[in-house]
């Protein structure tokens, strides 16, 4: 029993599980070129914000290795460009910028080309490492909140496939698991890709974590005949006022809480917030082709030319949150004061670092 990894920097290569091909295929593919990574990104093979933060940014440390002769105005001028085309490869979680951000900041004082290419994959590294830090600190933060509760449901796969370790939602999951903590987890499927069926429940029977799936439908219901305690799940983009983009369906989990009087739990990194974000109605959600609804395991469920309407990502109102966990502690309501409390304390200058 092991909690699996998605990202792992090899002897200069970057090396990632193909999530497209779990739960039938464990297989490991190294990501060569910017190329390589953009791809990778848009067809999930890997996914999750943070997951996605640390991808990006060693594909940016791949990619300035192409740029060998120029000045170091020039060099400046080929990492945003390049910064840019893998930060446009999807648009709604937010730590993608973010890492890529992170980087270009990261060559500011670098006085030759070489010096700025080793900056940026240092930089590439302390992300991906912090990211695994930040995740057990929130295993541990959500630990304490779910104490005396074990029947928990989540959605999507906020695992540690979809960070650098441990991941969000799932830490306590695999902490509790490390710390003799026993849970059951009920996982939705999570249309229309599944990472509920086909990730999260993969990476909690390889961590050997009581999990049992039900279809998205069957949310509500499970939540009264099981016992549900709690709902936690992981975040793409949170806006300065709390506001939680999410898996789509997440939102739908966030009323039931609400209806069923059980807590609804957010866990991200403090690099999951979007504090120039002052609202929900502000963050871009994609769209994803008809084909992820109109087809099943490639064959068609729905008649040819079916009208569809694919956002992948909803927006949960603050006001449905009972706690944001972040490594930074937990975050109560009165989110608007409580969230610039974290950053002004995390900076001092309320900016996330
Ligand atoms: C720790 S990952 C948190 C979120 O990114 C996760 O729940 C999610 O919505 C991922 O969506 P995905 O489309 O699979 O990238």
């Amino acid at each position: 029993m092991a909690i699996p990894l998605s990202i792992q920097w090899i002897n200069g290569q970057l090396i990632i599980l193909d999530q497209q091909k779990l739960p039938h295929e464990t297989e490991y593919i190294a990501l060569n070129t910017i190329e390589d990574v953009y791809d990778a990104i848009v067809t999930l093979k890997v996914r999750g914000a943070p997951a996605i933060g640390i991808t990006a940014a060693y594909g940016l440390a791949l990619a300035v290795q192409r740029h060998d002769t120029e000045t170091l105005e020039v060099f400046h001028h080929y990492v945003k460009k390049d910064a840019v085309y893998l930060g446009s490869s999807r648009p709604t979680a937010v730590n993608l910028v973010w890492a890529l951000g992170r980087l270009q900041q990261s060559i500011g004082s670098a006085q030759t080309v070489a010096a700025a290419k080793a900056q940026i994959l240092a930089e590439a590294k302390r992300i991906h490492e912090e990211d695994e830090k930040a995740c057990r600190t929130i295993g541990g933060h959500a630990l304490d909140l779910l104490e005396g509760r074990s029947r928990v449901m989540t959605i999507c796969n906020a695992g540690s496939i979809a960070t650098a370790k441990y991941g969000t939602a799932l830490a306590p999951f695999h902490l509790g698991k490390e710390l003799g903590r026993e849970f059951e987890v009920y996982a939705c499927e999570t249309r229309p890709v599944f990472q509920g069926a086909r990730l999260t429940v993969w990476e909690l029977q390889q961590a050997g974590v009581d999990v049992t799936l039900i279809t998205d439908s069957m949310a509500a219901h499970t939540i009264g005949a099981k016992g549900i305690e709690a709902i936690i799940v992981g975040a793409d983009r949170i806006a300065a006022n709390g506001d939680t983009a999410n898996k789509i369906g997440t939102l739908n989990l966030a009323i039931l809480a609400a209806a069923y009087n059980i807590p609804f739990y957010v866990a991200a990194p403090v690099s999951t917030f979007d504090l120039q974000i002052p609202d929900g109605k502000n963050i871009p959600i994609e769209e994803r082709s008809a084909e992820e609804i109109t087809h099943s395991a490639g064959q068609p469920i729905a008649p040819n030319g079916t009208k569809v309407f694919n956002p992948v990502f909803d927006v949960t109102p603050a006001q449905y949150i009972t706690a944001i966990i972040t490594e930074k502690g937990i975050i109560h309501p009165d989110y608007e004061r409580n969230i610039i409390d974290v950053f002004t304390t995390v900076s001092g200058k309320g900016e996330k670092s």
